[in-house]
Formats: structure tokens, C-alpha cells, sequence
């Protein structure tokens, strides 16, 4: 069996030209190695914050590379060069507005401005692609609320079968029968 693939999209302009560390995409990677129990392969990507070039890395780790999980960090919030949530809205087939309503709604318990961030989630093909904050400290907030939700969201949209360290994070699969 092909090992499972996760995408992680760094959309900062300055992360990408070397001005500051990348320690958002760090920080997703670190935290995917902490939850799961897959043998996992992470396809990572820092660019600016480019609509057309997050697009095209977009389709690129769906479609070319078939990440089942895509998670993307920056570009969410009103500045100018902001335009992360809507290369996602551009190249996914459907969205899934319950990931940013439920980020949004844990952060405020961290800081007022979380009302800033537009993060979402949407679907492409048989991925899901996730939207977090630029700040650092958003990944763990937002993908600890979250994440519980993403194995059964995968095994809905046909990928693979996501197992999680439970003693880290616990995944939610309803009962079928
Ligand atoms: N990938 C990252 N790694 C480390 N720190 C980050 C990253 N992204 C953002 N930050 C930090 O969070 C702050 C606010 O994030 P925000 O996304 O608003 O940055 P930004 O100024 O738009 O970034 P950029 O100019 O690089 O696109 C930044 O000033 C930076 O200190
Ligand atoms: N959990 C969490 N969410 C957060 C933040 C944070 O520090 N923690 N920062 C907010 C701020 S200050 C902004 S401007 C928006 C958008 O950030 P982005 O443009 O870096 O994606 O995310 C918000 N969401």
C-alpha cells in the first residue's frame, strides 16, 4: 500500500523569501507526527502569497502528489495580500465551512482577534485541504479543535484509513450501524 501523503502550504511572503524561519509549517508537520499512527510522507511547500501560485500548489498536492490532507497556514486574515481562503474556495468542488466556524470560534478564547481570520476547509477531488492562521501558536489551537473530525471527514470522501494516537488526539467516527 502507498503511504499515506500530507500536504503542508506555507503562504507567507517573507517565510518563503527567507526573512524569518518558517515555524508555522514546522509546527503543522511536528504536530501531524504527534497525532497520527500512519506511516506518513509530509509534501511541504513555503511560497509567497501568490493566489495563482497557491492555486497551482494546491491542485499540485491534490491531484499530482494525492495528499488525502492538505493544511494550509497564512494569508487568511482582511490585509491586502491575503487571498489563501480564496484559492481554496477556487480550486476545491465543495466547502466545508463547519472547520472555520469551529476555528474561529476556539480561538476567540485565545485572543479578540481571531474574528480576522477567514480560514476554512474545503474538498478537491479526495482531499481535504484545511485553512490555520499565520501565527504560530494558531496551529495547535486550531488543529487541536478540529482534527478529531478529519478521519471520518477522509474516509468520507474515499481516502485513506486515518489512525490517531489517542492518548494525543482522539478521532470521532459515528456509529454506522
Ligand atoms: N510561517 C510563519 N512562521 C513564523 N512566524 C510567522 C509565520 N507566519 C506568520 N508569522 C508571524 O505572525 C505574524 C503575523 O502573521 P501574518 O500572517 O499577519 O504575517 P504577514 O505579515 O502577513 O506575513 P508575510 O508578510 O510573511 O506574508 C508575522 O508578523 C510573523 O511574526
Ligand atoms: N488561534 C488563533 N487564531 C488566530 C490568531 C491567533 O493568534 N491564534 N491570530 C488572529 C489574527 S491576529 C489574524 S490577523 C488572523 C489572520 O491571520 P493570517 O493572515 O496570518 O492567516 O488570524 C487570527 N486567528
Amino acid at each position: 500500500m502507498n503511504k499515506i501523503k500530507i500536504g503542508v502550504i506555507t503562504a507567507s511572503d517573507r517565510a518563503s523569501r527567507g526573512i524569518y524561519e518558517d515555524i508555522s509549517g514546522v509546527a503543522i508537520q511536528d504536530t501531524m507526527k504527534e497525532y497520527l499512527k500512519n506511516d506518513f510522507e509530509i509534501v511541504y511547500r513555503c511560497i509567497a502569497d501568490e493566489q495563482s501560485l497557491l492555486e497551482k500548489t494546491m491542485k499540485e498536492l491534490c491531484d499530482s502528489e494525492s495528499c488525502c490532507l492538505v493544511v494550509t497556514t497564512g494569508g487568511t486574515g482582511p490585509a491586502l495580500r491575503d487571498v489563501t481562503p480564496e484559492a481554496t474556495e477556487n480550486v476545491c468542488d465543495k466547502m466545508m465551512p463547519g472547520f472555520g466556524e469551529l476555528m474561529r470560534q476556539v480561538s476567540l478564547q485565545y485572543v479578540p482577534t481571531a474574528i480576522l481570520s477567514r480560514q476554512s476547509a474545503g474538498i478537491r477531488g479526495k482531499s481535504l485541504i484545511i485553512n490555520l492562521p499565520g501565527k504560530p501558536k494558531s496551529i495547535r489551537e486550531c488543529l487541536d479543535a478540529v482534527f478529531p473530525a478529519v478521519p471520518y471527514c477522509i474516509d468520507l470522501i474515499e481516502g485513506p484509513y486515518i489512525e490517531t494516537n489517542e492518548e494525543v488526539i482522539k478521532a470521532f467516527r459515528p456509529k454506522t450501524k
